[in-house]
């Protein structure tokens, strides 16, 4: 089938590829030319494990292509998925400019019967109000096109975006046309072959899904955050609780991990938006506010420990700080738990050595003319010089560290583990003192 995807960012451009490798004929279309042009090439502008052949071999097939002609899109196929950026207003709302700006792109110009698929995250009602963009838009042009507006919100994960594509837990529909329940089906036929996975529901449970699964996520990190602070006050190990209560199937050991918070493009954006959908509706969400509250207070826990430890004095200490990405497998840093930690850091007279597997690049676009700043080759060259190491994402490679090499390296021997990546009897078996998150401290 042939089909437009708008929008190559993470939903977009991994959308567009799993459709293609599955058959689909897809044209996809961004407004940022220098990320078209290196797609043309087969130049995959992030950093997503399995996703750079998937494009590579459906260019070469004839069966991706890209482009910055949003006519071009718009006459390729009847079925568009949008899939551009909602981020965050200054009141934490959700901007739809991009989604507008899209679907009024499309009314302009479309000249037949059009299916619009809205794969971003977006408010309640969304769904109504891209419709009402089309009636005032084909009214005012005089024509009587239709259009159905579909809701089919993404719930992949960077670093496994690829194989969350592929095998989805779930495939969410919100429409209440027949016509557009047979052809999301015939789409999404090749990823729904083990079991049935569709799920149809109205246009505004589909979107509030969304936001409802996010907000669960985080939740749990939240509350298992909490747990570990407690924990530290009380004694007691978080891992060995993490491991406790995930035994229970009802509770699960998914999204326990305890750690310096939680970042990303989608969980803090997304749990302020929803936030805000429910001022507008005059419902207080006591839940919500806790848990980003208690995420802003978990992302600056390691450098607590940090100025307790120093007594309050950085001026003058270097950091080795290894993981920048705000998770592993991926070269995303927004909001990531590292940028709280190392402005803080600065903030306090320190200086911070860092690497991190794939993030380096965002990292010097975002810090590298800072002076007390530098981005080294290695984790090891990271400990030459530094005074104490922290450790901000779980990477492998971070993993089975040489602690002889760290202790003889550090000035002051002592490991800040934002992930409970060590055991600490056995950091502590090489003379290093350690700092975990509700444990070993
Ligand atoms: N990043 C993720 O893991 C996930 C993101 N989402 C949601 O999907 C949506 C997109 O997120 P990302 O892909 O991360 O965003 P992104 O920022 O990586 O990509 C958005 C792309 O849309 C393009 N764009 C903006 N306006 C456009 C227009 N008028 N015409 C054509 N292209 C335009 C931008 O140039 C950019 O390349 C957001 O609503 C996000 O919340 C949902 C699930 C997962
Ligand atoms: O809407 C979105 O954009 C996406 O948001 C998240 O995906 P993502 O942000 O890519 O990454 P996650 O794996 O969810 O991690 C988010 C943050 O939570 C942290 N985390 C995760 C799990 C855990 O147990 N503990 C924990 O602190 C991670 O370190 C990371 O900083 C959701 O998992 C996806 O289902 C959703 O589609």
């Amino acid at each position: 089938m042939k089909l437009s995807v708008i929008g190559a960012g993470y939903v977009g451009l991994v959308t567009a590829a799993c459709l293609a490798d599955v058959g689909h004929q897809v044209c996809v279309i961004d407004i940022d030319k220098t990320k078209v042009q290196a797609l043309q090439q087969g130049r995959i502008p992030i950093f997503e494990p399995g996703l750079a052949p998937i494009v590579q071999r459906n260019i070469e097939k004839n069966r991706l292509h890209f482009t910055c002609d949003m006519m071009a899109a718009i006459s390729f196929a009847s079925t568009l998925f949008i899939a551009v950026g909602t981020p965050p207003e200054e009141d934490g709302s959700a901007d739809l400019q991009h989604v507008l700006a899209v679907a009024n792109a499309i009314a302009t110009h479309m000249d037949s019967h059009k299916i619009v698929v809205t794969k971003s995250t977006v408010p309640v009602g969304t769904a109504d109000q891209v419709r009402s963009v089309f009636r005032e838009k084909l009214l005012e042009r005089k024509v009587a096109f239709s259009v159905d507006v579909v809701a089919n919100p993404e719930f992949l994960k960077e670093g496994a975006a690829v194989a969350d594509f592929m095998r989805p837990d779930r495939i969410i529909v919100g429409t209440d046309s027949e016509a557009c329940r047979s052809l999301m089906r015939e789409i999404y036929a090749p990823f729904n072959r083990q079991h049935d996975r569709m799920m149809f529901m109205d246009t505004r449970s589909a979107e509030l899904t969304k936001y409802a699964a996010n907000a669960m996520l985080a939740t749990k990190i939240s509350f298992m955050n909490e747990m570990a602070n407690l924990a530290e006050q009380l004694g007691a190990d978080i891992e060995q609780v993490r491991q406790g209560i995930g035994a229970d199937p009802r509770i699960g050991y998914h999204f326990i991990y305890p750690g310096c918070g939680f970042g990303g493009s989608c969980f803090p954006k997304d749990l302020n938006a929803l936030v805000n959908i429910a001022n507008k509706v005059g419902y207080r969400t006591d839940i919500l506010q806790s848990v980003i509250h208690v995420n802003q207070r978990q992302k600056l826990r390691l450098f607590d420990k940090i100025q307790a430890y120093f007594s309050n004095n950085l001026e003058g200490k270097t950091f080795a700080v290894w993981g920048l990405s705000f998770k592993p497998k991926t070269d995303d840093m927004r909001e990531a738990p590292s940028i709280s930690l190392m402005s803080a850091i600065w903030a306090s007279g320190g200086r911070v050595q860092a690497y991190d597997p794939e993030a380096m690049g965002a990292a010097r676009d975002l810090f590298g003319h800072r002076n007390d700043f530098s981005l080294v080759g290695s984790p090891e060259e990271a400990l030459q010089g530094a005074d104490a190491l922290v450790v901000c994402t779980e990477w492998h490679v971070f993993r089975a560290p040489d602690f002889e090499l760290i202790e003889k390296q550090l000035s002051y021997p002592v490991i800040f583990d934002g992930r409970n990546l060590y055991d600490p009897d056995r950091v502590k078996y090489y003379g290093l003192q350690y700092y975990g998150i509700g444990r070993g401290n």
